[in-house]
C-alpha cells in the first residue's frame, strides 16, 4: 500500500534538521548565523546541512508574512498553536511560496513531518492549511490594517517600527524597494588578491564550477557571487587569494586611500576585513595598527593577517577610548573608524538581525559613536585624514554624527568623496552612502575628514 510505504520512509534529514533548528532559535534565542556555523547536527551530509540552513534563514526572514498567511488559513486559534506544528507549517509554506520544490512534494513532506514529529493526526491539519494556501497562491490574502507601515511590514516581514522609520524618510516607493531587497538573495562581495591571482582567472575558475559570478562594476579587485559555498570549499580563502568582503566595505578603504610607508590606525578593526585590505593597498609597507575592544575578535584580525601573509598589521585588544592616553604620541597619517552600529544596511545578509534590533538601540549606539569619534580624532596628525564609516542607512548614525562632530571640531573639514568612489554614491554634502536596491551591495556610509590644524 503506497501510504504505508510512504510513512515507513526515512524523513528527509534537511527538513527534520530545519524543524529542530527553528525550535532552538525560538527556545534559546539563538542567532541564526551562529547556529548555521556551529549548531548543525554532526551526522548531516553537507548537502542536507546547506538545505537545512537555507530553509531556516528563509523562514526566519519571512516569518511575519508566513504567520499572517497561516493565521488566515488555520481554523483554530493560531496564537495557541503548538510550536512544533507551527515550525512544520512554516517549512511547508516557505517551500510552496519561495522554493522550486514541486508543490505536491512540499505538501507531502510537510504532512509526513507533522505525522512523525508532532503526532499522527497533525498531518491532516497541515494538509488542510497548506492546501488552502496553495489554492490561493496566485491571489494570496493581503494585510489590510488601514496602516500603510503595518501592511508593508507584514507583507515584507519586517518590524513595523523599522518600516515607519523608512517611510517617513524615504517615502513609499523607496521603502518598498528596500524591503524587497532585504528579502532577496543578495550578491556576496569577494575581494581578489590581484597581486597574487588575476581576477579573470578567478572568474573562469568559478564559471567552470557553475558559480554565478561577475566582476564588480565599481572595484577592479572585487567580484560578486551568488553563493559563497563553492569559494569556501575551494579553500581559496585559506590560501589567502580571496577574502569575503562587501564592495561597500572595499569602497570605504578606497575612500581612506592608504599609501605605502604610512602609519594607519584601524580603530574598530575586528574581524579585520578592512584592516587586511588597507595593508594590501599599502603593499604591506608601513604600519597598520588595528585596535578592537574584544580580545577574541582581535584574534580574528591576527588570523586574517597571517592567512593573507600581511606583516605590517599589529593588532591589539583595547578600548579605543583609552588609546589616546595609552599612546599619547600616536599621530597617524590616516585613521579609519568603522563604528559599531545598528547594521540596518545589511539586513539582506543577516536573516534574523531585523528581529533582534530595537528602536532603543539607536540612542545607545549614537552615544558610543560620538565617544569613539572623539578618541579617533585625537589619533590623527595635523594634515591627516579621518574616515568615519558605518554599515547602516540611518542618518542618526551617519550624517548627524558627522555634523555634530564638525560643530565640536572646527579644525576638521569634509573632503568630498567623489575623488575616490563613484559619484552616484556621493551625497550632496560629499559623503559616501550606498543604497542597497540601487547599488546591489550593503547599505554603508562614510565621511572623509581632513584635520587642518
Ligand atoms: C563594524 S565592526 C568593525 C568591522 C571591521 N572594521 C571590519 O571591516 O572587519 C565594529 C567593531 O567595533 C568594536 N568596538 C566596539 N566598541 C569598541 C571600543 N570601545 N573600542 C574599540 N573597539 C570597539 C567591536 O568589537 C566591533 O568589532
Amino acid at each position: 500500500m503506497p501510504r504505508a510505504r510512504a510513512s515507513r520512509k526515512r524523513l528527509d534529514p534537511a527538513r527534520r534538521e530545519a524543524v529542530r533548528l527553528l525550535q532552538r532559535i525560538e527556545t534559546d534565542q539563538a542567532y541564526v548565523n551562529r547556529l548555521i556555523s556551529a549548531g548543525l547536527t554532526d551526522e548531516l551530509e553537507p548537502e542536507a546541512g546547506r538545505r537545512a540552513t537555507e530553509y531556516v534563514a528563509g523562514i526566519t526572514r519571512w516569518r511575519r508574512w508566513l504567520d499572517f498567511l497561516l493565521a488566515q488559513a488555520y481554523r483554530g486559534r493560531y496564537d495557541k498553536m503548538e510550536p512544533r506544528l507551527r515550525y512544520v507549517l512554516y517549512l511547508g509554506l516557505y517551500e510552496l511560496l519561495f522554493t522550486d520544490t514541486p508543490p505536491y512534494a512540499a505538501l507531502h513532506e510537510a504532512v509526513e513531518l507533522a505525522r512523525r514529529l508532532v503526532r499522527p493526526q497533525a498531518g491532516a491539519v497541515v494538509n488542510a492549511v497548506l492546501r488552502t494556501l496553495l489554492r490561493q497562491r496566485d491571489f494570496l490574502p493581503q494585510p489590510q490594517t488601514g496602516d500603510t507601515a503595518e501592511d508593508l511590514a507584514i507583507r515584507y516581514s519586517h518590524p513595523t517600527w523599522m518600516v515607519q522609520h523608512w517611510l517617513a524618510r524615504y517615502g513609499p516607493a523607496e521603502t518598498e524597494a528596500l524591503l524587497r531587497y532585504n528579502n532577496e538573495r543578495p550578491w556576496f562581495g569577494v575581494r581578489v588578491r590581484t597581486d597574487r591571482i588575476a581576477r579573470h582567472v578567478v572568474l573562469h575558475r568559478l564559471a567552470d564550477r557553475g558559480v554565478e559570478a561577475e566582476p564588480s562594476p565599481v572595484l577592479d579587485d572585487f567580484i560578486r557571487v551568488r553563493r559563497l559555498g563553492p569559494i569556501l570549499e575551494d579553500r581559496l580563502i585559506e590560501k589567502g587569494l580571496l577574502a569575503v568582503q562587501d564592495e561597500s566595505a572595499g569602497l570605504v578603504v578606497r575612500l581612506l586611500d592608504p599609501h605605502p610607508e604610512e602609519t594607519i590606525v584601524d580603530a574598530c578593526a575586528a574581524p579585520g576585513g578592512k584592516t587586511t585590505y588597507i595593508a594590501t593597498r599599502m603593499r604591506d609597507h608601513g604600519r597598520v595598527l588595528a585596535f578592537d575592544v574584544h580580545a577574541r575578535r582581535v584574534e580574528l584580525i591576527r588570523k586574517a593577517a597571517l592567512q593573507q601573509g600581511l606583516t605590517s598589521i599589529v593588532a591589539e585588544a583595547v578600548d579605543l577610548r583609552e588609546v589616546p592616553t595609552r599612546y599619547p604620541d600616536l599621530q597617524a597619517d590616516r585613521v579609519l573608524l568603522d563604528v559599531p552600529c545598528t547594521g540596518l544596511g545589511v539586513l539582506a545578509k543577516r536573516a534574523d538581525l531585523r528581529w533582534h534590533r530595537q528602536p532603543e538601540d539607536l540612542s545607545e549606539l549614537v552615544q558610543l559613536q560620538d565617544e569613539l569619534l572623539e578618541a579617533a580624532a585625537r589619533l590623527v596628525r595635523p594634515g591627516g585624514v579621518l574616515v568615519y564609516s558605518t554599515c547602516t542607512i540611518e542618518p542618526e548614525e551617519n550624517e548627524e554624527r558627522i555634523r555634530a562632530f564638525l560643530a565640536r571640531h572646527p579644525n576638521f573639514t569634509v573632503e568630498r568623496a567623489d575623488a575616490w568612489v563613484p559619484a552616484a554614491m556621493v551625497t550632496a554634502e560629499g559623503f559616501f552612502a550606498t543604497w542597497p536596491p540601487r547599488d546591489q551591495m550593503d547599505g554603508a556610509f562614510a565621511a572623509r575628514l581632513r584635520r587642518t590644524s
